[in-house]
């Protein structure tokens, strides 16, 4: 649905060239959630409002459906900006006008529907982001996350096929972050919409997104699926975005921190699985039909979006011949093995 072709943005300041963007190549596919993260200033503001020209960028193209978009001219992009929708950290509402009034303004500006229409449409959208009860009230009467669920209809109005969304749970506590992700979550599937977001946390990517970029620099340092990216970080940035969100994974990553380096006899393992497997006792055939024992040092089940997965720091103590056989067989398995010491 949207393919990115060597992107670059340099901005003028005062007589500088300050490089945004490098050279972004990404193609997003129709109905996934896309994550981007990046540090403070690494260029995701930049290459999100790209894909909607709201930063025009210095070079490169960005397709969307096949159509190179940076040469749109006026009319073409006022027909592409109803296709795709924003929602933004600040949330960005009319103060002086209600919920209901605040979802009804695009269809005001833009769409050719009678009141009554635009009225059903209103309609349509509060009870999509539960709100129906709070049409007639103001802004400042609501709290961030029902702010921001205000936004999230106000996007939709036009029934765009792209969302981009702007830092959309920066600002909330993290009870609310995850009642908002759970919303674009349903949207998503319900409408099949394709969302762009962007943040600097790991959690959001982890709950939300199929795929995932890390910007750095204004560069795609790695990307990937979100578990090959979140279990395997080759990227330094990665590693530290990863080691934020999840100390344990953290830990397992850099063991020299974790435990006592002295107590250490066997191979010390790190072992990575995911889907069913994690609910099977595959590890514990494997490790019954083999001589070599092993002690759990480390461990951690859960899920990244609904797939499950598990992490294990192991110590195996065997012969090599032995322990040689053990890999085999977590090989054969798809349990990933990656000797640490
Ligand atoms: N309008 C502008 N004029 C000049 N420089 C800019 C402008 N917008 C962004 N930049 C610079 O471009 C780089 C990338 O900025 P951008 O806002 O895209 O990063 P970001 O990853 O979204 O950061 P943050 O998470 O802090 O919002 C930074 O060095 C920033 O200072």
């Amino acid at each position: 649905m949207i393919r990115i072709e060597g992107l670059g943005k340099t901005y003028r300041v005062e007589g500088r060239e300050v490089s945004a963007l490098d050279g972004i190549d990404l193609e997003i596919a129709k109905g996934e959630i896309f994550g981007i993260i990046g540090r403070s200033g690494a260029g995701k503001s930049t290459l999100l409002r790209s894909l909607n020209l709201l930063e025009r960028p210095s070079s490169g193209r960005v397709l969307i459906d096949g159509k190179d978009i940076t040469g749109f001219d006026r009319q073409r992009l006022h027909a592409l900006r109803q296709r795709i929708g924003m929602i933004f950290q600040h949330f960005n509402l009319l103060n002086a006008k209600t919920v209901a009034a605040n979802i009804d303004w695009p269809l005001r500006c833009t769409s050719s529907l009678t009141a009554a229409q635009r009225a059903e449409r209103v309609a349509e959208l509060l009870a999509l982001v539960g709100l129906s009860e709070h049409a007639g009230k103001y802004p400042a009467q609501l709290s961030g996350g029902q702010k921001q669920r205000v936004g999230i209809a106000r996007a939709l109005a036009s029934r765009p096929q792209l969302l981009l969304c702007d830092e959309a749970t920066s600002a909330l506590d993290p009870e609310t972050t995850q009642s908002i992700l759970r919303l674009l979550l349903d949207i998503n599937r319900r409408l099949g919409l394709t969302i762009v977001l962007i943040t600097h946390e790991m959690q959001v990517i982890r709950t939300l997104c199929d795929r995932v970029a890390v910007i750095d620099g204004g560069r795609i340092v790695e990307s990937g699926k979100v578990a090959d990216v979140f279990l395997h970080p080759r990227h330094p940035v990665t590693r530290s975005m990863v080691a934020q969100d999840d100390p344990l994974t953290a830990a397992m990553l850099d063991p020299a921190h974790a435990f006592a380096q002295d107590k250490l006899r066997g191979t010390l393992v790190r072992l990575t699985y995911v889907g069913d497997i994690t609910y099977q006792p595959v590890l514990s055939d494997i490790m019954a039909a083999s001589t070599v024992r092993f002690t759990i040092l480390q461990g951690e089940v859960s899920s990244i979006k609904e797939l499950p997965f598990g992490q294990l720091l192991l110590e195996l103590e065997g012969s090599d011949e032995d322990v040689r056989r053990v890999f085999a067989e977590l090989d054969r398995h798809h349990i990933h093995h990656e000797v640490l010491q």
